[in-house]
């Protein structure tokens, strides 16, 4: 009996299929193809390996959620994790025992942090910083996001103590995530299409790519062992402060006598990837909200004015639980995630076993992508002029927030059981830096003739797998009025 068809996408050439019809911003693409074809599931080819990318809401539930059980593995990554070693993370782990255990592990000693009262403290206390630094050298804004998301996550994971100063981990984090990102560019290193190549030395003419991952095994080893050496030393002499590391570490302490489902290398990984996954991204999105406050400065004045009200009223810091009484900022926060989804393609799923949807065969090993960049655009879902920042589109006309939208959360943050399990961390962290720079920032266009960075424009982002604006041009000073200190 013949197979049914593949779903439809568009016509492949010999050997690399579409491999040269992909831009730097795939999602693109991607997103005309399966409006041209009438399909929200449609298939490419590249080089060889089936990869079938979904663009709605309900496709992506009806199978990378509702059929997680085929549909969570990862493809092998040889570049970034066999040659340069990161495979200790589990971001690249197959979906088997080893993955759960440290998922497990994350989601019970890890994400409860964010909604404790401590958390949000020292959070706080971090935007304190970045407003200071902010406001003393404007020009440096990434800078400081960085060095505002660096102090949240390291917190977090290891403690404040190992925050402040000169703060390493921080710009370790940093550069094991510039590392993996260069990694795991599709068709950058042959060694991830011919895998055999592993094995070519060092010194054979073309194998640059050694010399490369040998750089990265250094740095991912450093990253997996030198904060966690510290703690321990710390624990050792009895100045550890209270975090991830110490509880998960004690917890494994307190039951050395039965048996515990995770041992001290889950947590030493488990900690690398907190720094690796949390940085960049809370950064990325906080640099992504001063630029659409500098392209629409209405939204900003709309959203202070919704703060120092509440602000005035209560005498407290508006916290992420208080959505309800700061609707036209969670709408702002919705819109953030749903104008410029981070990772709009996310991270491949890779289907394990063959399939069928739609009428459609899906054969296993094929790499399944939800394009979140489509199904934030779906006006279906999210009304008319999808590319403009509107926050109202989140809000009722007497200005409540309309909960029967669905959260951009729900496709930004990638999918069934391998959903990012950090999103709560992020958007508790870029919840209070998003208020605090609206209590006390104006945000604007810069009109320093001086200044040489990009003018601002909602095109001008990097490349690769997520959007990261370039530094643009922007103007951050202290607020005429200041309602109440916070
Ligand atoms: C705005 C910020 C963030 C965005 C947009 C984001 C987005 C994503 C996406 C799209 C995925 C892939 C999900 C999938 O495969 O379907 C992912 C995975 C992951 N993220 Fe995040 N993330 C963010 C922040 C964070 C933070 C703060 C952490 C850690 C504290 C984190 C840790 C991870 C980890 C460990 C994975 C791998 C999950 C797995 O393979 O099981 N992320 N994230």
């Amino acid at each position: 009996k013949s197979l049914p068809p593949f779903p439809p996408g568009p016509p492949q050439c010999p050997l690399v299929g579409n491999l040269f019809s992909l831009t730097s911003r795939p999602w693109e693409p991607c997103m005309q193809w399966s409006r041209e074809y009438h399909s929200d599931i449609i298939r490419l080819n590249l080089v060889g390996t089936s990869v079938i990318v979904l663009s709605s809401l309900s496709a992506t539930e009806a199978l990378l959620a509702k059929r997680s059980a085929i549909y969570s593995d990862r493809p092998p990554a040889p570049m970034a994790c066999d040659l340069m070693g990161w495979k200790y993370l589990f971001v690249f782990m197959n979906y088997g025992d080893e993955w759960r255990t440290h998922r497990r592990l994350f989601s019970q000693e890890l994400s409860p942090l964010a909604t404790e009262n401590e958390f949000r403290t020292s959070t706080r206390v971090s935007a304190h910083h970045l407003l200071r630094r902010l406001l003393h050298e404007p020009k440096d804004y990434l800078e400081h996001l960085y060095r505002y998301a660096g102090e949240v996550i390291i917190s977090l994971t290891y403690g404040g103590d190992a925050a402040v100063g000169e703060a390493p981990y921080i710009h370790l984090a940093e550069q094991g995530t510039k590392n993996i990102a260069s990694a795991v560019v599709p068709g950058r290193f042959l060694v991830d299409v011919l895998p055999i190549l592993r094995h070519v030395p060092e010194w054979f003419p073309g194998a640059g790519f050694q010399i490369i991952a040998r750089e990265g095994k250094n740095l991912a080893e450093k990253m997996r062992n030198v904060p966690f050496m510290d703690m321990k030393r710390k624990m050792e002499e009895g100045t550890a402060q209270a975090c991830f590391t110490v509880n998960a570490l004690q917890a494994l302490d307190s039951c050395r006598d039965s048996s515990s489902y995770f041992d001290e290398s889950t947590v030493k990984n488990v900690a690398a990837v907190t720094s690796i996954g949390g940085v960049e991204t809370i950064a990325m999105t906080l640099s992504i909200f001063i630029l659409a406050m500098v392209l629409n400065p209405d939204v900003l004045k709309k959203a202070q004015r919704e703060v120092d009200e509440v602000v005035k009223q209560t005498g407290e810091f508006p916290d992420l639980n208080d959505e309800d009484v700061l609707p036209y900022v969670a709408a702002v926060m919705r819109e953030l995630l749903r104008w410029k989804p981070l990772a709009p393609i996310g991270i491949p799923h890779r289907l394990s076993t063959d399939d069928h949807y739609q009428g459609y065969h899906l054969p296993a090993g094929s790499l399944v992508i939800g394009n979140a960049w489509a199904i934030l655009r779906d006006e279906k879902l999210y009304g008319p002029d999808t590319e403009a920042f509107k926050p109202e589109r989140f809000l009722h006309s007497d200005g409540k927030l309309n909960k029967t939208i669905p959260h951009p959360e729900t496709s930004a943050f990638g999918f069934g059981r391998r959903i990012c399990p950090g999103s709560h961390i992020a958007m508790s962290a870029v919840w209070i830096g998003v208020v605090s720079m609206l209590a006390k920032l104006d945000i604007g266009r810069s009109t320093d003739e001086t200044d040489e960075r990009e003018e601002p424009h909602e095109m001008a982002f990097g490349g690769g797998g997520m959007i990261t604006p370039l530094p643009f041009k922007c103007s951050l000073t202290l607020r005429a009025v200041e309602v109440v200190d916070i």
